[in-house]
């Protein structure tokens, strides 16, 4: 479409109808200059553009021009050529951009050395070719007609020349004013003017690259099909996507919150287990508790079970020591009675005596009567002074008779005056502590064997005027028994173990008493049944039972202690014998390795107790061991003695260390009550024995007095129920001074023998006399303790 006159854009304005054109400025003030020979092109559905001109001012603008070519891809208006104001030809290409109004020079003028391109022309045809490429043919440049084709690339702003093949016969001939245009991949030339004039003819122009360009250009569309289905697709993705962020967010929020549940079920399972672990330590501990109330609950038991024995034993001991006393009550009675006896003997004796007195004073009379006779007869002999040799004979007959009656009463009555002062001798003296029994039904028997007892006795004194009262065993003031339980090497290890580390902090550690008396004891010491498990203890007891069972006579221990002594520790000379007539030592101190000094139980000397002045020699000078004896405590020695005697423990000095010091076991045996190991019975046995000891005692009253324990063992023969044997095994007499000086002996010891002696034979020989039932199940050893106090 023409049009006569054309907008001149110096400004731009949108078509806000379907009629609008374009224009320069604003209309009512810039009026439409007259143009010809302008381009033309549709920009739009109801848009179209118009450029250049002849006549047109364009200011800046591509130099005025006409009879150029245009064409538009897009909103970019290409324009080529022309002829400019001065009727110059133009070979410059141009664009318009139709949104930013801008032009822009595509490439360099023709002429300059870098353009490469179509010459300068006029009246030439461009077409767009695939939306990118601009096709120009032929055109006149103010000489010659043109009949060249160049492909313009939009895009990189290069121009190509293209290579037209065709047989000469069909190539069309050069061409101004004509017409090309586009049909699919073809291209139709049309009309023009020619060099022969104006032109009718119609060529084909086919473009391999065109084509090649319009299947790309058909592939791109198809690809932007494509592509706008991706991008729907990637749109329908990025839907997916964005809803799936969503899901995921939605996903990561509940991972969230499970994450959190999570850690707070980890937390409460952590402190769940924290809470299991505590409850299965509690279980443990519960468990341990229970075990260790077990084992307390077994121990306990143990404990009375033991106890259990031991009172049992001691019911026994206490059935026998209520027989014994029973029996004791009965001497008693009998000794009060005899005393009694005695005292009326007494009174008789004296009644006897005042009579004999009389009978004296009588006798004396008559003696003085006699003698005045005698006096009669000398005065009637001097006054017959040759009396007869009868009447002399007579007189010294007389004389004779007297004297010998009167020495006879004199006898008579000193032998009163004796037996009287030994009765009340008798009935001063109390029997010793010694245990004897009888009963009635046993009383007839018991007299038998009193009548035998005498006939022997009477025997035995008529061999015993001659005989020598030897020892039958010497004194033992201290006995050792060297390995004496099999058990002390266990009580020491428990010791060791307990003492092993110096930091260990038990309670069983800690049981020790710091016994401290000033210039007396320094010890430490604590009670082994507290400090032993209760099985080893037991048989720690029944050892020491045994022992003093079977070896004294002993029925009873006090409790055992056990005392550690370190640097400074010991104890000064004492005597405890109120705990019971033997006291022990069980030595678990390893005496060979010792490493400190002292720790020696040190007891006083016999022969400097009562008459040290007696054995004292100023001649011979004395040491420690001549005054104490000195007993090393042997690793499992048990040292036995007399606690009467003065006694005590050396100093020990080098070691501060529990488990390298002295180490004890000690108490006393108690309760010296006879003991049966054999097949008698034990009730029959003791009556029989009571039958032996109750003379004996008569005997031994007799006997100067003395004091300490003497235990024997007795065998009785199963067969004959005679005692043929009587040993000394323990025997700690002593004969109190006053006793011994009465009998004119300077020491009070046992060691002179003869009171012992005499003890001793009196004992042995009463108990071999005794008679006791037959067995045939063997002999019966018994072990007899007698206390003398
Ligand atoms: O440990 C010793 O050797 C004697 C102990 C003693 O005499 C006592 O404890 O009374
Ligand atoms: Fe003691």
């Amino acid at each position: 479409m023409k049009t006569s006159s054309i907008a001149v854009p110096v400004q731009q304005r949108a078509a806000d109808d379907a009629d609008s054109i374009w224009f320069a400025g604003d209309a009512a003030s810039q009026p439409m200059l007259p143009v010809r020979d302008f381009a033309a092109c549709a920009c739009g559905q109801n848009q179209f553009v118009v450029s250049g001109g002849f006549g047109s001012d364009l200011g800046t603008w591509p130099t005025h021009r006409r009879s150029h070519a245009a064409a538009l891809i897009g909103h970019q208006l290409f324009v080529h050529g022309g002829l400019n104001a001065d009727g110059a030809h133009l070979a410059d290409m141009w664009c318009l951009d139709l949104q930013s109004w801008q032009w822009r020079q595509c490439c360099a003028a023709q002429g300059s050395e870098a353009a490469v391109g179509p010459s300068a022309r006029r009246a030439h045809t461009l077409e767009v070719v695939g939306n990118r490429y601009l096709l120009l043919h032929g055109g006149y440049d103010g000489t010659t007609l043109l009949g060249d084709t160049w492909v313009f690339d939009t895009r990189s702003s290069t121009w190509l020349a293209v290579d037209v093949q065709a047989p000469a016969s069909e190539m069309p001939v050069p061409r101004a004013l004509h017409c090309l245009t586009s049909i699919g991949e073809r291209f139709v030339l049309l009309g023009g003017k020619g060099p022969l004039g104006e032109l009718g003819d119609v060529s084909l122009l086919e473009c391999p690259a065109v084509q090649h360009g319009r299947r790309l250009q058909q592939q791109q569309q198809a690809s932007q099909a494509q592509l706008l289905r991706c991008q729907q697709r990637c749109a329908q993705l990025d839907a997916d996507l964005a809803c799936n962020r969503a899901e995921l967010r939605e996903a990561k929020q509940q991972l969230q919150a499970s994450l959190q549940q999570n850690s707070q079920l980890a937390a409460e399972a952590a402190a769940s287990s924290k809470a299991r672990t505590a409850l299965e330590s509690q279980l443990q501990e519960a468990r341990g508790a229970a075990a260790t109330a077990q084992q307390a609950s077994q121990q306990a038991a143990a404990h009375v079970e033991a106890l259990e024995r031991r009172l049992a034993r001691a019911r026994q001991g206490g059935n026998k020591a209520m027989q014994a006393a029973a029996s004791l009550t009965q001497q008693l009675q009998a000794a009060h009675a005899k005393g009694n006896a005695l005292r009326q003997q007494l009174q008789q004796a004296q009644q006897q005596l005042q009579q004999q007195h009389l009978l004296l004073c009588e006798r004396a009379a008559e003696l003085a009567v006699v003698r005045s006779e005698l006096t009669e007869c000398r005065a009637r002999a001097n006054s017959a002074a040759a009396a007869s040799s009868s009447a002399q004979s007579d007189f010294r007959v007389a004389l004779a008779r007297s004297n010998k009656l009167y020495s006879q009463e004199l006898c008579h009555t000193q032998g009163l005056l004796q037996a009287a002062r030994k009765s009340q001798k008798q009935l001063a003296q109390q029997p010793p502590a010694a245990v004897g029994f009888s009963s009635k039904a046993a009383a007839q028997k018991r007299k038998r064997q009193q009548q035998r007892q005498r006939k022997r006795q009477g025997k035995a004194d008529d061999d015993e005027d001659d005989a020598e009262l030897t020892e039958l065993s010497k004194a033992q003031h201290v006995i050792t028994v060297p390995d004496f339980s099999p058990v002390s090497q266990q009580l020491r290890d428990v010791f060791d173990e307990r003492f092993q580390d110096p930091r260990h902090t038990t309670q069983e550690r800690f049981l020790w008493d710091y016994w401290y008396v000033k210039d007396q004891y320094t010890l430490h010491r604590t009670q082994a049944s507290a400090y032993f498990p209760e099985q080893l203890h037991s048989q720690l007891v029944d050892a020491l039972l045994e022992y003093g069972e079977k070896q004294l006579g002993c029925r009873a221990i006090s409790p055992v202690w056990m005392s550690y002594y370190i640097d400074g520790c010991g104890q000064d000379l004492h005597c405890d014998s109120f705990h019971g007539p033997f006291a022990y030592v069980l030595s678990l101190t390893p005496w060979e390795g010792r490493i400190f000094t002292g720790g020696e139980t040190q007891i006083l000397q016999p022969q400097l107790l009562g008459s040290f002045w007696q054995s004292f020699s100023p001649g011979k000078g004395m040491e420690l061991t001549d005054l104490v004896t000195l007993v090393e405590p042997r690793f499992n020695q048990l040292t036995v003695f007399d606690p009467r005697f003065p006694h005590g423990v050396r100093p020990v000095a080098g070691t501060r260390d529990p488990q390298k010091g002295r180490l004890v076991l000690h108490g006393w045996f108690t309760e010296p009550s006879p003991f049966f190991d054999g097949p008698l019975p034990e009730e029959e046995a003791l009556q029989d024995l009571n039958a032996a000891l109750f003379p004996m005692f008569d005997q031994l009253q007799a006997l100067p007095q003395v004091t300490g324990t003497i235990s024997m063992q007795l065998r009785v023969s199963g067969e004959t129920g005679a005692v043929t044997d009587v040993t000394f095994l323990a025997d700690t007499l002593v004969a109190l001074p006053a006793a011994a000086a009465d009998l004119g002996l300077g020491s009070g010891l046992l060691d002179s023998g003869t009171i012992r002696g005499a003890v001793q034979h009196v004992i042995r020989d009463s108990l071999m006399a005794a008679e006791f039932p037959e067995s045939e199940e063997g002999d019966t050893v018994i072990t007899l303790p007698l206390v003398f106090e």
